[in-house]
């Protein structure tokens, strides 16, 4: 399947930032859109429906997965997640660039479907900050912080299967690399089309 425009695809274990990066590209990228997921999990903390996510009932997801509804889902920490083709399909027609934050196993499933998509894995510079993020984000349970870290094992073993690589360790580095991976993905693309204008419009020089 191709679309025009960039589908970036940020993956991490939980903890390691991911979501507070993404927040903050889009921050300072309005040609950037974010995919909003669904899942079978209850809200956390301050979370809103259509929010962060779409909380359905197990039940819905299941019903969902059957009609075709998901480009892709995966259990996550023993829920169920999964990117609906409604909530990107439109905006990926019009040719805009879409991020999807979601786990590994989805990351792999998107490359499939769309080989041109970018992966990045964020790694958190040790593991004992992972701990301690998900300690201090204080909206996790401590069993599910345990099994938590026990998974974060697994999906870090899967990083080299992603096109990217990068350590949120100190913030701002770590966003400063996003931005660079999302700008050369625009001008790469823009340049494959050979037309200077497009190159242009990537490097924001109209
Ligand atoms: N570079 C950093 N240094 C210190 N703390 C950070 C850094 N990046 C993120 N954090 C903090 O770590 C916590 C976890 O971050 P965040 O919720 O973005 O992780 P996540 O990967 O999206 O997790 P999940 O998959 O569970 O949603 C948050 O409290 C966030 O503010
Ligand atoms: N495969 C998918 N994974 C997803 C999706 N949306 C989120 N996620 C991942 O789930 C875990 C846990 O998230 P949390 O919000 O409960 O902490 C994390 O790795 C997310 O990236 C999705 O649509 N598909």
């Amino acid at each position: 399947m191709e679309y025009p425009g960039n589908l970036f695809v940020v993956a991490a274990p939980s903890g390691a930032g991911k979501s507070s990066l993404v927040k903050a590209l889009l921050e300072l990228d309005a040609k950037l859109a974010v995919s909003i997921s669904h899942t079978s999990r209850a809200p956390r903390g301050q979370e809103q429906h259509g929010r962060e996510y779409w909380f359905i009932s197990p039940e819905e997801f299941r019903s969902k997965v059957e009609r075709g509804e998901f480009f892709e889902w995966a259990e996550v920490h023993g829920n169920l997640y999964g990117t609906s083709r409604a909530s990107i399909e439109e905006r990926m027609k019009q040719g805009e660039d879409v991020v999807l934050e979601i786990d590994f196993q989805g990351a792999l499933q998107i490359k499939q479907l769309f080989p041109y998509a970018v992966l990045v894995f964020i790694l958190p510079p040790s593991w004992d900050e992972l701990r301690q993020r998900l300690t201090r984000r204080g909206d996790t349970a401590e069993e599910v912080i345990e099994r938590r870290m026990a998974n974060a094992r697994i999906e870090v073993a899967q990083a080299h299967r992603f096109d990217f690589v990068v350590v949120n360790a100190v913030f701002e580095t770590a966003l400063f690399d996003l931005k660079a991976i999302v700008h050369a993905q625009r001008l790469k693309y823009a340049s494959q089309r050979r037309s200077k204008s497009t190159v242009f419009k990537a490097l924001d020089l109209p």
